[in-house]
């Protein structure tokens, strides 16, 4: 079964068709990156992905689920944004373990889990750091660790993948958005919208 599995979807804004009948299946630790000029509709596919936006036509499945009408909250997915969307005030390490805090989850296990995001990431070193003494891409990075430390289903990126590996670049374009499903990458595919401007 796939983890993700899109079926003839369709995506208009007004009379403005946007997305015109995208099919796409990726299975666990599958990595996808999204390729196309500005404007074709990467991000837009990635939100209907994550619940963020409504579905015009076309099916979504995530595992066995139709997901079409699943609030976001109950589709296990993590998003992150364009504009990484830190809290300017929390270190490195508190942006990391909000979500976990605030979930009651216990303190060895939040530090177990910023071990292990951080090291993927390689952020360690900025762990104490707050997000106006980083750059871009460190952000970008801490963003995606914020994301990684729920294990989610489905992790969705609207940035350029930091974390690529040798493997990964042969395929992904070097500023594509892009998204993994599942944290392990076993095998990349590439798929391009075309601009339909
Ligand atoms: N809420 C909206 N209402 C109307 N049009 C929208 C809306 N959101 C996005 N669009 C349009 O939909 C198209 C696709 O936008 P989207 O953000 O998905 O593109 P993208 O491929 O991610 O672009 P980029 O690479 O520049 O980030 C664009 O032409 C955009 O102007």
């Amino acid at each position: 079964m796939s983890a993700l599995m899109i079926r003839d979807l369709h995506k208009s804004y007004g009379g403005l068709e946007i997305l015109a009948g995208i099919n796409l299946e990726a299975r666990t630790g599958e990595f996808v990156a999204l390729v196309g000029p500005s404007g074709c509709g990467k991000s837009t596919l990635l939100a209907m992905i994550a619940g963020l936006e409504t579905v015009t036509s076309g099916e979504i499945w995530i595992g066995d689920r139709l997901v079409n009408s699943v609030q976001p909250k109950d589709r296990d997915i993590a998003m992150v944004f364009q504009s990484y969307a830190l809290y300017p005030t929390m270190t490195v390490r508190q942006n990391i373990t909000f979500g976990m805090e605030s979930r009651g989850v216990p303190k060895a296990e939040q530090a177990e889990a910023v071990k292990r995001v951080a090291a993927l990431l390689q952020i360690e070193q900025l762990l104490n750091r707050k997000p106006g003494q980083l750059s871009g891409g460190q952000r970008q990075r801490v963003a995606m660790g914020r994301a990684l430390v729920r294990d989610p289903n489905c992790f969705c990126s609207t940035s350029r993948c930091p974390i690529s590996t040798p493997s990964c670049a042969s395929t992904c374009a070097p500023k594509s958005r892009s998204f993994t499903i599942a944290s392990a990458r076993r095998r990349c595919t590439s798929l391009t919208i075309r601009s339909r401007r």
